[in-house]
């Protein structure tokens, strides 16, 4: 099967990040212990993986769609392009991104299929995609949304219970059936790619747009950066553990107790350098009309503004602004210089986000 390539090992003389293993299957049995190990991976480093997540099935299936899908010819995909406004459902090239404030192009692929539309289909609710998109709608890609949606929505409701916040009151910013920016990604990068790129870098540094990612990775390249040493280190994939990470979303709501962690993606190390590089994702991201603020209701949300009275965490945006202006700001049509790259969202909201939460998980 294509989407289960033998992929040389990862090096052993990488160091990696030290992430939590996370059991879904605990957590679905209402373990407290494993509920309360989520909780500080949620805090502590904002990336755990996750096992026992039950969609593999799912996820291989995406694998081999996302590669068929990408094998189009360009001009073919390029018809379904996102375009530089924001929108984050769509195809986008290689080199539409800007990496670096020398507006380097980028070399990553992306297809984006919005939840919206693979719950609606065929209804077309918020954009029409490729033909091979559309025939794996029902067969492929709606059973991974379904799956990926139960899963972030378990975690993020032991996330809630944790934060002291009335029962629900996560889920219901994050309703499957009201208009959001979530989509199911796959990337693509080809090795060839990775030379071409300056200083190797793939996908910059960010944190995630929305509340919560659901990522499978079969080659390295995924770093995070360690909150206190700043170091760059890898995120080993593992085989049949998702990575999940928090969100800007989840960041804001908690203010700033639950982290969303910057990552980027670089070349893969060692011999894995030679294979072409796939990764796909779930991002759960909060419903459009949310508004992304501190959910204050809660006590231990409360004190966590108390501490930083300086800090304000009332951003006054939707979650659909939020997201596209993430999106537009990172398009290398919207680059303007070096400057403007430099003052822009990117910087402030993560770094704003990163020290403030490097403060609170201690
Ligand atoms: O490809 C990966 O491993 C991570 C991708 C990522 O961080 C993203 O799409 O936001
Ligand atoms: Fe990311």
């Amino acid at each position: 099967m294509p989407g289960l390539t033998a992929y040389p090992t990862f090096p052993e003389d990488v160091p990696t990040a030290p992430l939590l293993i996370i059991d879904y299957a605990l957590i679905k049995a209402g373990d407290e212990h494993e509920k309360d190990r989520l909780f500080q991976a949620a805090k502590d480093l904002g990336f755990w993986y996750l096992k026992n997540h039950g969609a593999d099935e799912e996820v291989n299936s995406m694998f081999e769609f996302g590669m068929e899908t990408m094998s189009l010819p360009l001009d073919e995909k390029m018809k379904f392009e996102q375009g530089d406004s924001g929108l984050s459902f769509g195809y986008k090239a290689a080199g539409m991104s800007a990496i670096d404030e020398k507006g380097t192009r980028d070399a990553t692929e992306i297809l984006n299929v919005a939840k919206d539309d693979a719950l609606a289909w065929p209804a077309v609710a918020r954009r029409t995609y490729p033909e091979s998109v559309n025939a794996c709608m029902t067969s492929t890609i709606r059973p991974f949304v379904c799956k990926a949606v139960e899963v972030n929505t378990t975690l993020i409701n032991v996330l809630n219970d944790k934060l002291g916040l009335p029962e629900g009151t996560l889920a219901g910013l994050h309703r499957p059936e009201a208009f959001s920016a979530d989509v199911a990604r796959f990337i693509r990068t080809s090795s060839e790619a990775y030379a071409a790129v300056d200083a190797k870098l793939l996908i910059l540094g960010h944190t995630d747009y929305g509340s919560l990612s659901f990522l499978h990775n079969r080659l390295g390249g995924l770093q995070v950066r360690m909150p206190v040493t700043d170091e760059w280190l890898y995120v080993k994939p593992l085989p049949g553990h998702a990575i999940c990470n928090i969100g800007d979303g989840l960041t804001v709501f908690s203010a700033g107790i639950l982290r969303s962690n910057i990552h980027r993606v670089v070349a893969p190390p060692g011999e894995q350098r030679t294979y072409e590089r796939h990764s796909l994702v779930y991002f759960t991201r909060p419903e459009d009309a949310a508004v992304l603020r501190p959910i204050a209701e809660s006590r231990i949300v409360a004190d966590a503004i108390a501490k930083n009275p300086e800090k304000n965490w009332d951003t006054g945006t939707t979650a659909k602004d939020w997201v596209a202006r993430r999106i537009s700001s990172t398009r290398f049509n919207n680059f303007k210089s070096a400057e403007a790259w430099n003052a822009q969202a990117r910087g402030t909201e993560t770094d704003a986000l990163f020290a403030r939460s490097a403060v609170s998980a201690k």
